[in-house]
C-alpha cells in the first residue's frame, strides 16, 4: 500500500513502529520492525500473514492495549477493539449489568446505554439469558453479547482479531451485514485480522501482508492476497522434469484469480515439447488450501480424446463453464501421463479463490468456511398420502 493511496482523511497513522518483547532471561523477540502505514476513513484494511508474523501485536498497538518500543501511532477517532472478546465484561454481573458497565467504560450516559441496549439485545439474540450472570453463558453466547455490544457502541475505528470466525455461521453473516452497513452509512473504519479470505473480501478493500514483523506488501486486497497466496504455494512447488515435455506455465484467465461461485473460467497450460508425443493424458487435480482433494479434470472425463503433440510449444486450454465451488482457496496439481505412466508433474500451482455471489442466497448463508464442489440440485417432496 503506497502511502499516497492513504493520504486522504487518514484515521490511523502508524509511524515507523517497532515492538520488541523482552523476556526475563534476557531474550528478546522483535515482533514488529519499522512499520509504516495509514488507514483512511471508511475503509477496511486486512492484515494477513503467517502465524507469528505480528498481526495481533499490530492490532494491540493500534488499540492502545500495548505500547510500541519505538515509533508512534496516531489515531484520529475513537478506537474500539474486538481482540479479547468480553474484555470489559465481568463474569459475576448479568448481561444487563454488563452492558451498563461496558457502556460506561465507553463513556456513554445511562440514557444512551438504555437506548443502545435495546438494539444490542435484539441483535445478540440472547435476550432470554440477560438476567443470568455471565459466568453461566456458553462461549458462543458470551461472544454474541461481546460482539453485539462492541459493534453498537459508538466508535470510528473497529479492530477485529479473528473473532468473527468463532460464532455460528448465521450470526457471523448477520455481523458482517451489520459491519458493512456501518461502513457504508456511517463511514466506520475496520482493521481486520483473519485467515478467512471470504470475510476479508466482504469487509476490506486494502491489505497489508506482514512477514516476520515486517511489511512485505501493501496495496489493494486483491493484489496483496494474490502475492501472499502465490508465495505460500510456491514454497512447495516440485517439478518432475521430463526430457520430452515441460509444463512451463499454468494460469487462469483472471488476475488475481478470484471468481464468484458459478462463474466461467479459462485455464491455460503452456507446454514445451521436444518430440512427437501421442496419447498423452493430462490430469488436473483440484485441492483446497488444506490439501483436501476436491475434484479432477481430464480430457477423458470430459469426453475429449487423449492429446497428441508435435515438437514445439503448445497451449492447452481448459474451458470451465461454471466454477461451482464453495467459497475458499484452491490450487491445482497438473500431471502429464503417456502410455508408460507419469512423465511430468507440477504440484501446488495456479491457486484460485472462490468468493460468494448472490445467485443463491441460501448457499451464501451457509457456506462461509467450507470448501468443496457445489452440486446443483433440487429437492422435492413426494406426498405419501394419509
Ligand atoms: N505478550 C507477548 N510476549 C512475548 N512475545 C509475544 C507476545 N505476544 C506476541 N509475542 C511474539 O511476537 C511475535 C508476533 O506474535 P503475534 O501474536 O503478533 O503474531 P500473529 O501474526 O498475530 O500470529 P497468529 O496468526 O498466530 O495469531 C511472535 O513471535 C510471538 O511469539
Amino acid at each position: 500500500m503506497p502511502s499516497s493511496e492513504f493520504e486522504q482523511q487518514t484515521l490511523i497513522s502508524v509511524e515507523d513502529v517497532s515492538k520488541v518483547y523482552a523476556f526475563k532471561d534476557g531474550q528478546n523477540i522483535q515482533a514488529l520492525c519499522n512499520i509504516c502505514l495509514k488507514v483512511p476513513k471508511g475503509t477496511g484494511l486486512a492484515l494477513v500473514g503467517p502465524n507469528g508474523c505480528g498481526k495481533s501485536t499490530l492490532l494491540r498497538l493500534i488499540a492502545g492495549i500495548s505500547k510500541p518500543t519505538s515509533g508512534r501511532i496516531v489515531s484520529q477517532g475513537k478506537v474500539a477493539a474486538l481482540i479479547d472478546p468480553g474484555a470489559g465484561f465481568h463474569p459475576e454481573l448479568n448481561g444487563w449489568e454488563n452492558l451498563y458497565f461496558y457502556g460506561r467504560l465507553s463513556g456513554l450516559s445511562d440514557k444512551e446505554i438504555r437506548r443502545l441496549s435495546v438494539e444490542i439485545i435484539e441483535f445478540s439474540g440472547i435476550s432470554n439469558f440477560l438476567h443470568r450472570p455471565l459466568k453461566y453463558y456458553s462461549h458462543g453466547m458470551y461472544l454474541r453479547l461481546a460482539f453485539s455490544a462492541a459493534v453498537f457502541m459508538p466508535y470510528d475505528i473497529l479492530l477485529i482479531d479473528e473473532i468473527l470466525a468463532v460464532g455460528d455461521l448465521q450470526f457471523q453473516q448477520r455481523c458482517i451485514a451489520k459491519l458493512l452497513d456501518l461502513k457504508e452509512k456511517e463511514g466506520r473504519t475496520f482493521v481486520i485480522v483473519s485467515h478467512q479470505t471470504q470475510l476479508l473480501y466482504q469487509l476490506c478493500e486494502y491489505g497489508v501482508w506482514l512477514e516476520k514483523g515486517m511489511i512485505k506488501k501493501t496495496g489493494t486486497l486483491d493484489n496483496v492476497l494474490e502475492e501472499y497466496y502465490t508465495a505460500q504455494l510456491s514454497v512447495e512447488n516440485a517439478h518432475y522434469e521430463s526430457q520430452f515435455i515441460d509444463i512451463q506455465m499454468v494460469e487462469w484467465d483472471r488476475k488475481p484469480s478470484v471468481y464468484h461461485t458459478g462463474e466461467p473460467a479459462l485455464l491455460s497450460l503452456k507446454l514445451a515439447i521436444s518430440e512427437v508425443m501421442e496419447n498423452i493424458q493430462l490430469r488436473i487435480n483440484v485441492f483446497d488450501i488444506k490439501e483436501n482433494f476436491i475434484t479432477h479434470l481430464d480430457p477423458g472425463l470430459s469426453g475429449d480424446s487423449s492429446l497428441n503433440f508435435k515438437p514445439g510449444k503448445a497451449t492447452v486450454q481448459v474451458h470451465l463453464p461454471a466454477l461451482d465451488f464453495f467459497p475458499g482457496n484452491y490450487f491445482l496439481r497438473v500431471s502429464v501421463y503417456d502410455n508408460r505412466g507419469l512423465i511430468s508433474r507440477i504440484m501446488r500451482i495456479a491457486h484460485f479463490h472462490i468468493i460468494n455471489n448472490s445467485w443463491n442466497k441460501m448457499v451464501n448463508a451457509h457456506t462461509t468456511i467450507r470448501t468443496g464442489v457445489f452440486l446443483k440440485h433440487q429437492f422435492s417432496i413426494i406426498p405419501l398420502g394419509e
